[in-house]
């Protein structure tokens, strides 16, 4: 049995993640942590998901790190800066597993899209979610872009054909890595990213949907059973998939 603590454990994606544990029969709660609650809990645990808000992820990383437990985040906002903090402070055998998507068809987007960035001259990702989002642009959309620009790079392609010279307003988007990003925010979705890839005479539009937060649950089962057995700092679930 895995013994699983949760952070962020009344939130959208919180509750869900306390529930799916539950209904698994080979993984056990063992603590649910929100905001205002001591993380004491959590040293119960053999692995501790945090779902929680961008500005705590990395004090709740930290802390949990120096508990020893085992790690899966899948709060955004997690960069290069704190995953190097986080390695140095890792114990022989302990794991840091970083998802910025735990659906399945959000990690096959994300890599088809690294596949396909080399045959395009121009390439834009727009994320679209549900307003309460709290950050912008999106950690899929970023892990999405930092991808498509190191297979540019790798091809020795590059920036794109964009002969904007006056943009006041950021209309272009966002750049990541140098990929223009877009985020929309709007009532009634979840979570949604397209990847458009342009060439002379065509164009090819990758495209994810998650219509719920069930879309996550079994990727966050699989890292919950598999963070173990990939010690150091990991980032994608594709690390626990048979991909290739
Ligand atoms: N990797 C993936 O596949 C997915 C990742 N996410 C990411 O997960 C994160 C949470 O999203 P979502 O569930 O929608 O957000 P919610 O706001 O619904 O939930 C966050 C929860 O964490 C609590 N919280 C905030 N700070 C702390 C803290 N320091 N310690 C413990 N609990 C805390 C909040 O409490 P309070 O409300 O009182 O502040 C709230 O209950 C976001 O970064 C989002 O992008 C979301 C979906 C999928
Ligand atoms: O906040 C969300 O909802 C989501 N957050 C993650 C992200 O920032 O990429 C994953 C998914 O897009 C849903």
């Amino acid at each position: 049995m895995i013994r699983v603590g949760v952070l962020g454990a009344q939130g959208r994606m919180g509750s869900e993640a306390c529930a799916a544990v539950e209904g698994a029969d080979d993984l056990e709660l063992v603590a649910r942590v929100d905001v205002d609650d001591a993380r004491d809990p959590l040293r119960e645990a053999d692995v501790v998901v945090d779902f929680t808000h961008p500005s705590a992820v990395a004090d709740n990383l930290r802390w949990c790190v120096d508990a020893g437990l085992h790690v899966v985040v899948g709060t955004s906002g997690v960069g290069q800066d704190l995953l190097d903090d986080v390695r140095g402070r890792l114990q022989p055998g302990q794991a840091v597993l970083v998802v910025p998507n735990f659906g399945i068809g959000a990690v096959l987007m994300m890599r088809f899209a690294a596949q396909a960035a080399r045959f395009f001259d121009s390439v834009e990702v727009i994320e679209l979610h549900h307003p309460k989002k709290a950050d912008a642009p999106s950690g899929t959309a970023t892990r999405t872009a930092q991808m498509i620009a190191a297979a540019r790079a790798e091809a020795g392609l590059g920036p794109g054909p964009d002969a904007t010279t006056h943009d006041p307003d950021g209309a272009r988007g966002a750049r990541v890595d140098g990929i223009p990003v877009h985020a929309v925010r709007m009532a009634g979705l979840v979570a949604h990213q397209e990847v458009l890839l342009g060439t002379e005479g065509e164009t090819f539009t990758i495209r994810h949907d998650s219509l719920h937060r069930s879309s996550f649950m079994p990727g966050v089962l699989l890292a919950c059973r598999g963070v173990a057995g990939h010690p150091g700092v990991t980032v994608g679930l594709e690390a626990l998939l048979d991909l290739d």
